[in-house]
């Protein structure tokens, strides 16, 4: 049994439509340097746009990594808390989320730890996912153990990098949350709710 490295990165700043701007690929560029530092095996994206041209842009600098989509990585609310667990911000948020969207998004997240949130069974492995603010938080969050309402507010700036290691016999290890440090100030900005520029 081997250890699992996550790279999860949420893809660069998008436009109203969900295409990648200028700004998006300069972003997703300078991931892309940040993670050929890195072994890695295999990069996984969501099928949305900007998540599927931020991975083109990623795989630019990682020659002969496979890229392919996985469809657990799109975006979804992965858990609608109870509004005695709902951060103030975030009241009214899940107002048009009705039973069935609910256990849609809570299918769907837990297809997502399945799949990805687990050691390997032989050898390491280094995996980069390119999705969305959602999804890494949701990740963070079973990683954490923490409550499943947790996953709010754990944000992530778009093409910030977030690392999770599963090693065998030990609890996920969060070994980087939201790095941006790869771009440069005027890149660098976290998502919903909270516009923030570091
Ligand atoms: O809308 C958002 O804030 C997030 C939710 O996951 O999506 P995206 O990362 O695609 O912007």
């Amino acid at each position: 049994m081997g250890t699992r490295h996550l790279y999860l990165a949420r893809h660069g700043e998008a436009d109203a439509f969900g295409e990648l701007t200028d700004t998006g690929r300069r972003q997703s560029d300078l991931l892309g340097e940040r993670l050929a530092r890195v072994p890695v095996d295999a990069v996984w994206h969501s099928p949305l746009p900007r998540a599927v041209a931020s991975a083109q842009q990623v795989a630019r600098h990682l020659p002969g990594v496979p890229v392919a989509e996985a469809p657990e990585l799109v975006d979804h609310v992965p858990h609608v808390p109870a509004a005695s667990d709902t951060p103030r911000p975030w009241l009214g948020f899940f107002d048009g989320y009705d039973e069935a969207e609910a256990a849609s998004g809570r299918v769907i997240a837990d297809a997502l730890v399945a799949r990805f949130a687990t050691i390997t069974p032989t050898g390491d492995s280094h995996l980069v996912l390119i999705t969305h603010a959602f999804q890494i938080g949701w990740l963070v969050r079973h990683a954490l153990d923490a409550p499943p309402s947790r996953w709010l507010g754990l944000n992530s700036g778009n093409a910030a990098l977030t690392v999770i290691e599963y090693r065998p016999e030990l609890p996920p290890a969060l070994v980087v949350f939201n790095d941006m440090s790869h771009l440069p100030a005027d890149l660098r900005w976290t998502g919903f709710p909270a516009t923030v520029r570091p």
